[in-house]
């Protein structure tokens, strides 16, 4: 499906898809293309363009040139061209969902509702861009955004940052993830279709190890918006004094006390925990169980576990290969390290390629890795607690500070 019809035009002769630039899509000059690793079959899946510095110098160029026209653009045009794009993008959620099963291992059924998801944000931005100018408020552009989304929603978390640039009056600069690169080109030519002036909007593929500094230091962005792990922060330590935004990991916690419903705190962790594999900067990464209701607590999320069905995102199975195998080897480092320490295994560990199936780990205690490391994949550790207080402490501990959740009776906080 990737590439065919309206998509064929992205592809060279090579097999390799191109990179945007100036309302077009080109071939790189450096006559090099990147592989992307299908996790399911482990076979190269696809192969997009690895864009030279030159390139990425032009471009820039052409975004600084068409933004200064596009900010005096009326609002009401800058929405109407976000609504096109967001009808598009729900006119091609097959095709973009397809990329997204063979890139990221996505369950079928979310790669569609991810496509869809992010044609209704695109649609929300723009009403919001409206509404913020209705209330007599005015919108004021950066000039160049340079956008790096992360794989696990390299569509949805693109656009997020994508159309709300394009309604203040920003240009974009693109720097999608290798895995999801395809998916994201697919949603460029939405935008593409939809009209755009030409420079607004490029798309540059290369591997972030190697393009990536030259982009984040590039004098002509005036804004980073980054969503991913670690690499926010050696970016945050090499950009410019311009604004940056960063979306970084998380160790969400999920804390149980002992008036709370067991069964729903077991529902919502077993979907908070496992969904897209547990790679969600938002999913449940550790739960703290008061001990009292611990065993029966565990007893509930395992016989939901044991019902998670397990194999190719093709059959939109609950449990999917995880993204690279250098990630599948990284979470088997902390269910080792686990093992090792004395976790106990609530199934057995279970590993074929990239496809791990899915594991709650019960006592497990704060000397073991995964009390505190963010997994991004389907390992859950549960940590037991005699105080409200002392998970609260465990959640001011760590490192990070995305969400948590609290479940009792009379208070959910997230
Ligand atoms: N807080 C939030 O809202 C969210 C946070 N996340 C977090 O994202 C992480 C998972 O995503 P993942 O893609 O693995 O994250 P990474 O940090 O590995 O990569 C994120 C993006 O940065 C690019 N990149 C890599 N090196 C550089 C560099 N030197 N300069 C500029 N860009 C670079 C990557 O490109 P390439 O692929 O080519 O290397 C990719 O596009 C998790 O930690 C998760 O918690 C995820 C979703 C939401
Ligand atoms: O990366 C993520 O986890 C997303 O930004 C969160 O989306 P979700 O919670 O709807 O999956």
């Amino acid at each position: 499906m990737a590439g065919t019809a309206v998509f064929a035009e992205l592809v060279d002769e090579d097999g390799a898809f191109k990179y945007y630039s100036y309302g077009e899509w080109k071939k790189s000059s450096s006559g090099k293309s990147v592989a992307i690793i299908n996790p399911t079959t482990r076979q190269p899946q696809f192969k997009v363009q690895a864009c030279t510095q030159q390139e990425v110098d032009k471009l820039m160029d052409e975004a600084k040139t068409a933004q200064k026209s596009w900010a005096k653009t009326p609002l009401w045009k800058r929405a109407e061209l976000l609504h096109k794009a967001a009808a598009l993008l729900k006119e091609h959620k097959v095709a973009i969902a397809d990329c997204l099963v063979k890139e990221i291992a996505k369950p079928a059924k979310d790669a569609v509702t991810e496509a869809v998801r992010s044609g209704d944000l695109v649609s929300y931005c723009a009403e919001e861009g409206v509404r913020i100018l209705g209330e007599g408020k005015f919108l004021i552009p950066l000039g160049v955004i340079l956008a790096i989304p992360p794989f696990n929603y390299p569509v949805n978390l693109a656009v997020s940052k994508i159309a709300p640039a394009l309604i203040a009056g920003n240009s974009i600069v693109l720097k999608p993830p290798t895995q999801g690169a395809v998916a994201a080109l697919h949603m460029v030519h939405c935008f593409h279709l939809a009209g755009f002036p030409k420079g607004l909007i490029s798309c540059v593929s290369g591997k972030g190890s190697e393009i990536g500094d030259f982009l984040t230091m590039h004098p002509i962005v005036n804004c980073i918006s980054f969503t991913g792990g670690d690499t926010g922060i050696a970016i945050s330590k090499k950009a410019g004094m311009i604004p940056l935004q960063m979306e970084l990991g998380g160790k969400d916690a999920c804390i149980i006390l002992e008036d709370a419903d067991l069964d729903l705190a077991a529902s919502n962790i077993v979907k908070g925990g496992f969904s897209y594999s547990g790679q969600r900067c938002t999913a449940v990464k550790v739960v703290l169980v008061m001990e009292s209701v611990a065993n029966a607590l565990v007893d509930k999320v395992k016989a939901k576990v044991v019902k998670l069905t397990v194999g190719p995102p093709e059959d939109d199975c609950d449990i999917t290969p995880v993204v690279t195998e250098s990630s599948a080897n990284f979470i088997e480092g902390l269910v080792m390290d686990a093992k090792q320490k004395g976790a106990t295994f609530c199934q057995e560990y279970r590993r074929e390629g990239n496809l791990i199936w899915p594991l709650l780990l019960d006592n497990v205690r704060p000397d073991m890795r995964i009390a505190w490391e963010e997994p991004f994949g389907p390992v859950l550790p549960v940590i037991r607690i005699t105080s409200v207080e002392e998970g609260i402490h465990h959640c001011n501990a760590s490192n990070f500070g995305l969400q948590v959740q609290q479940l009792n009776r009379s208070l959910t906080v997230y």
